[in-house]
């Protein structure tokens, strides 16, 4: 994790090749955000060592053939996650440069402010179009972001959007030709709140995601267990695979 001058937490993701989130990149990241609530940055830039994939989203791998207990710490370690970046009193940007698809769109759409960089990249919950449905908390950061509507026929439909779409829908704030145009406007985005006071800021933006964390805080063991109950069924086993020769496949043409 690198701190700039500024006192704004420039955080890297870097898991090669995809940043794909296991257990072990989660747990890095709680740590991370920890850390940043704790040195009192200005803010958090969340961005990747990728030069083309943002987050491809949770690890299959994780959920592939599991071990019970380490599948059950997985998804809680990620509702950890989740709760603190999206709950963060802090402000939190997101310079997607690269694709970001499912849990890589999750990380994004957590954040106070997106910009992406111009190319031939998509951002979106594609759960659907996997056969798998997203997760209340995984759709509530989508509503939050784009409107009602739009949010509710990109989740039916899967759908991937290009920068373009995304930044017409809402989806991005802002565009940029590199990462590190990216990061300036990120920072542009957090040095705003320069002038307004870091308590008031925080509790109004607490104020205004509560409803949605309180919907993961009070149902976190139910919505562990449907996790659970989905992993463990044969057919999920069965499409988890076909979907990792996919991928392989495609990697190696
Ligand atoms: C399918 C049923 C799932 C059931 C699960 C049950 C409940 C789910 C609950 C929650 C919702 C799920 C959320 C998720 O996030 S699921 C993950 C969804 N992610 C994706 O669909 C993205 C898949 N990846 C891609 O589309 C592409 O990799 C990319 C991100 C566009 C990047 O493309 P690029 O060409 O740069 O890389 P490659 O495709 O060649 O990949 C390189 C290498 O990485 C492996 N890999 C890619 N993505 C993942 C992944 N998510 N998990 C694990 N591994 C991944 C890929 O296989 C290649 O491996 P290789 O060994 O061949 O080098």
């Amino acid at each position: 994790m690198a701190v700039d001058n500024d006192g704004i937490a420039v955080v890297t993701l870097q898991r090669p090749p995809v940043n794909s989130l296991n257990l072990d990149l989660l747990q890095a990241m709680n740590n991370t955000f920890d850390d940043v609530a704790k040195n009192k940055s200005k803010g958090m830039i969340l961005t990747s060592a990728s030069p083309t994939v943002f987050s491809a989203g949770l690890d299959i791998m994780e959920m592939y053939k599991p071990d019970p207990k380490r599948v059950e710490t997985f998804w809680v370690t990620l509702q950890d996650m989740w709760l603190k970046l999206f709950g963060a009193s802090f402000p939190t940007a997101a310079a997607i440069n690269g694709h970001a698809p499912a849990g890589g769109c999750l990380i994004a759409t957590s954040c106070e402010y997106r910009v992406m960089l111009s190319g031939k990249f998509t951002i979106g919950l594609n759960e659907t179009a996997l056969g798998i449905v997203a997760p209340t908390w995984f759709q509530d950061s989508l509503r939050h972001t784009i409107p009602t509507r739009q949010a509710e026929i990109a989740l039916t439909t899967g759908k991937m959007f290009t920068v373009d779409e995304a930044l017409k829908v809402g989806l991005i704030d802002e565009t940029a030709a590199d990462k590190a145009e990216a990061i300036e406007k990120c920072k542009k985005f957090i040095k705003r709140f320069d002038k307004i006071p870091s308590l008031a800021r925080g509790m109004t933006k607490q104020i205004f995601r509560q409803e949605v964390l309180k919907k993961l805080l009070t149902n976190r063991q139910a919505d562990t267990k449907q996790f659970l109950d989905l992993v463990n069924q044969p057919k999920v086993q069965q499409s988890l695979e076909l979907y990792l020769a996919m991928l392989k496949q495609k990697s190696q043409k």
